[in-house]
């Protein structure tokens, strides 16, 4: 079993001197999409460090940090046997002790989508992902595709801090279904689990559009709200055509960085899912310099 450590000073003593540390930042609750950004560090580095944080800071005072799913010895079992040597598990104040008084706020990236839905919760990803690339100081970090503008904000913080860690993306691990795995997905039914496939359907109707010629953002975004407007339960957040920056543009280009993301409430639970709009791409997707589990 992986070492559980509760606080940043044990954390810096477990991983005093070592070279090569792979960190996976999650808030628990794995699944297989987790264990997939385990193995991706475990194939690249010494030593694997994954992060249990359920992060107050980047939840809005009305979204779902109490009801969030926790189950440790879960997670320990995952971790064990993706590869993780480490479980850093800390309380939340130990990650922001009495008087702690910074954010970390990018504009840009981090304004449009999930960070108009949500407001002040990418300045809480940021905040913290920065306090644990300073704890960990891994040589690498891997987040999923599936948080596609999560990744963009890390990798802007990354850049603009000038930060010493390469960032990796690692594509979306689905369901059969077509569904994105999620830790949210456990406040659903088995029928409510097969109606949130409305999501990765609208966004493959999107990928049909384009592949038929079709580079006008409006009509490309109309291909996947008609498949949404299928579903009475599904109550769109958004549904954007961006670049890798997460700009609108009127008319999209064959840059391999554009995406397809949707946000939708469904059955009381919010749920996120993207994808590439060339569906010939990678099946999540890549960013150059991206390594992924199948070439490891
Ligand atoms: N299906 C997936 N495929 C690949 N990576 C994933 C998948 N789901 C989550 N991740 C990645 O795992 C990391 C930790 O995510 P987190 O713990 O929030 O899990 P989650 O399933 O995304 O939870 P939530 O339901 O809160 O969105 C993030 O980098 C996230 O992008
Ligand atoms: C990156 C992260 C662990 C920061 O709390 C979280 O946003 C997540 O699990 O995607
Ligand atoms: N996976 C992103 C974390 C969140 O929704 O807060």
């Amino acid at each position: 079993m992986p070492r559980v450590v509760r606080t940043p000073a044990e954390l810096r003593a477990a991983l005093r001197g070592q070279p090569s540390v792979g960190l996976v930042p999650t808030m628990g609750y794995l699944h297989t999409g987790h264990a997939t950004l385990i193995r991706a560090a475990r194939a690249e580095n010494a030593v694997v460090v994954l992060s249990v944080f359920v992060n107050p800071m980047q939840f809005g005072p009305k979204e779902d940090l109490a009801r969030y799913p926790r189950d440790l010895d879960r997670d320990l079992r995952v971790a064990a046997e993706a590869g993780a040597d480490l479980l850093f598990v800390p309380e939340a104040g130990d990650m922001y002790p009495t008087g702690f008084s910074t954010r970390v706020e990018l504009s840009g990236v981090s304004e449009p989508l999930d960070g108009a839905a949500r407001p002040g919760h990418f300045t809480g990803v940021a905040t913290v992902v920065l306090k644990l690339l300073n704890l960990v100081q891994p040589a690498r970090a891997y987040f999923g595709e599936k948080d596609w503008q999560q990744l963009a904000v890390v990798r802007r913080m990354v850049a603009d801090l000038n930060v010493p860690v390469e960032v990796v993306g690692v594509p979306t691990v689905r369901a059969e279904s077509g569904l994105a795995l999620s830790s949210r997905n456990a406040y659903l039914s088995a029928e409510e689990l097969e109606r949130a496939t409305v999501l990765s359907r609208a966004l493959r109707a999107v990928q049909a559009a384009y592949a038929g010629g079709e580079r006008d953002a409006a009509r490309l975004r109309q291909a996947g709200l008609d498949v949404l407007a299928t579903e009475p339960e599904a109550v769109p957040d958004y549904l954007a055509v961006v670049d890798g920056d997460m700009r609108e543009r009127d008319a999209v280009d064959d840059d391999p960085m554009n995406r397809v993301l949707v946000a939708a409430r469904m059955f009381g639970v919010r749920l996120i899912d993207n994808m590439p709009l060339d569906a010939r791409q990678h099946p999540g997707g890549q960013h150059p310099g991206d390594q992924h589990p199948g070439e490891l």
